[in-house]
């Protein structure tokens, strides 16, 4: 018998205007064309935002429409209108009847799509990057290098999807055993706005990997580049409703937390809101993965190469604006070599450029929002009066270019004559501003490294190989970093310690996070009972 596939006979009952409507919300929302005649202040962003059942999709409720503004200019771009109950319900019965095929694929027949969908990545990346940059405020070369990363994770967990396998165990009597590595259903991804597209990426791939389908919500100020990855996961051929976005905050985020049909979630972003869907989840006895923030150390020992040093101190700090999790903010420096290292760290720290984040000579773009602005610079004005000495930055900071005149933009800044009791040192600023303290012994400045709530990352600078290597260990961090800072290739498994979170992202573990073993025990003789 020959049948329609189900997109086909969908259009077939239904009027030609629904079905025209159908194929607008089919085609991309931002063609490569405009987004390349696009510069920082033009670009308009119109139309649905959400993405489900193949499509993208407008909210039942558009008077609920929150702006979403440019953080280089302070315009308005688009509009997130968030979903509400029966849009996540949607959304999340879409995924699953999408689950029901996808999972019944070979690994190999995933890894295909998968690859596809990296090598459509690849192709755009230049305009997925510029859109990021819009929505997020970022610099352009530092976009790049996001979506670089997000085509590589797809790609390298395409070809871990071939590779998922049980294994075989011999029991007594010629019976025997095997598991299955089996997908988990629905899984939720919730998303921060410093790194949207790549978060996006991150989440669904060992996600889609292992068989799973995804409901993914991006941050509601960075709603842009996530509905781009569900158009090209369809166009790489995902089945109707494997990767689907749904727009909004706190409410939303939760109704996908409490779904029944959804099995596990996992969220980047802050602690307070991490326990909050740790909580939810417990009520349905979902696994989470929680990626949360950090304060994170780095130690400079006075044997370093210091010219690396102060390379590793400026990449642990000041990377999409200081807004990022496992930044190592908390610089400690034997006192020792203290001068030289400020005086190196402090003359680089001036010359980052600040401005346009669409031209190729910005290292600093926008902050991500007014108010985040503001409380950055709140945390500098606490750290002077706690008897901090800023030795540079730390001010609204505005360009010459009439354009970026309302954008959020500030200098870096290197805070000295910091001490562990201050708050910019126990708290997490999110934004560029590296605090500097002195230490004398290797064993007080781990003491002092691990006297944090956090334990994201570390890092420690030292040409003593047995120094290095024996810090690493004493540090209380999922990620240890010897001489270097902030790298992540996808190859390597990211996550927290403490109250940093836990599970992990990136790296075969994660096949681990997103499958679940099934045991299947074989009787091959007669069965005894006791009975
Ligand atoms: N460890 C990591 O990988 C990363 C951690 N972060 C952390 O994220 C923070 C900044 O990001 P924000 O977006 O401001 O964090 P946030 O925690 O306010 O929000 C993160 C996401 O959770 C959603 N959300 C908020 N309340 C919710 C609720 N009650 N139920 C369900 N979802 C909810 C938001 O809409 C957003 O999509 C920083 O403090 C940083 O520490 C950010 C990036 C990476």
């Amino acid at each position: 018998m020959f049948s329609y596939p189900y997109g086909e006979r969908r259009c077939f009952v239904r009027s030609w205007k629904l079905s025209k409507m159908a194929q607008l919300l089919r085609t991309p929302l931002l063609s490569p064309a405009v987004i390349r005649s696009a510069s920082t202040g033009t670009m308009e962003v119109k139309g649905p935002l959400s993405f489900w059942a193949g499509g993208r999709v407008n909210p039942l409720d558009m008077k609920k429409a929150e702006p979403v503004y440019e953080p280089a200019t302070g315009r308005v771009l688009c509009d997130m209108v968030p979903c509400g109950p029966e849009e996540v319900d949607q959304a999340v019965k879409s995924a699953h009847s999408a689950y029901l095929k996808w999972s019944k694929k070979a690994g190999m027949e995933r890894a295909r799509v998968m690859l596809e969908a990296a090598r459509i990545i690849r192709e755009q990346r230049d305009e997925i990057a510029k859109m990021e940059v819009i929505n997020n405020g970022k610099s352009i070369t530092e976009a790049q290098m996001d979506i670089d990363i997000a085509w590589q994770c797809i790609e390298y967990y395409a070809g871990m999807a071939g590779t998922l396998s049980g294994q075989h165990i011999q029991l007594p009597g010629g019976s025997f055993a095997y598991t299955r590595r089996e997908p988990l259903g629905v899984c939720v991804g919730i998303g921060a706005w410093n790194y949207p597209f790549q978060i996006a990426a991150w989440k669904s791939a060992p996600a889609l990997a292992c068989g799973n389908a995804m409901v993914f919500k991006p941050s509601p100020m960075t709603p842009v580049t996530a509905v781009m990855l569900a158009e090209i996961y369809a166009q790489a051929g995902v089945p109707e409703g494997l990767f689907n976005v749904v727009q909004g905050g706190a409410e939303t985020g939760s109704l996908l937390c409490h779904h029944p049909l959804v099995a596990k979630v996992s969220f980047t972003g802050s602690v307070p809101t991490g326990k909050k869907i740790m909580e939810m989840s417990a009520k349905g006895v979902k696994p989470v993965t929680l990626e949360l923030g950090g304060k994170s150390p780095l130690i400079i020992f006075k044997d370093t190469e210091l010219e690396n040093a102060v390379n590793g101190a400026l990449m642990a700090n000041f990377l999409s604006q200081g807004e990022v999790c496992c930044n190592g903010t908390r610089v400690f420096v034997q006192r020792e070599i203290m001068p030289q290292f400020l005086e190196k760290v402090v003359k680089r720290t001036k010359a980052i450029q600040i401005g346009d984040p669409l031209l190729h000579e910005t290292r600093m773009g926008a902050l991500i929002s007014r108010p985040h602005l503001e409380r950055v610079l709140g945390f500098i004005n606490q750290a002077k009066k706690e008897g901090a000495r800023v030795l540079c930055g730390g001010e609204p900071f505005v360009p010459s270019d009439p354009k970026l005149k309302g954008g959020y933009f500030m200098s870096p800044s290197v805070l000295d004559n910091c001490t562990d009791e201050m708050t910019c040192v126990k708290e997490e600023i999110f934004g560029p501003v590296m605090s500097v303290l002195s230490f004398d012994t290797e064993e007080e400045v781990i003491e002092r490294a691990n006297n944090t709530t956090f334990g994201l990352a570390a890092g420690v600078f030292t040409r003593d190989i047995a120094r290095a290597h024996r810090v690493a260990e004493n540090l209380q961090a999922g990620t240890c970093f010897i001489n270097n800072y902030n790298i992540s290739p996808v190859e390597v498994p990211f996550g927290g310690y403490k109250m940093s979170g836990f599970g992990r992202e990136n790296g075969q573990v994660t096949i681990e996070y997103y499958s679940q073993l099934k045991t299947v025990v074989v009787e091959m003789g007669d069965v005894e009972s006791l009975f």
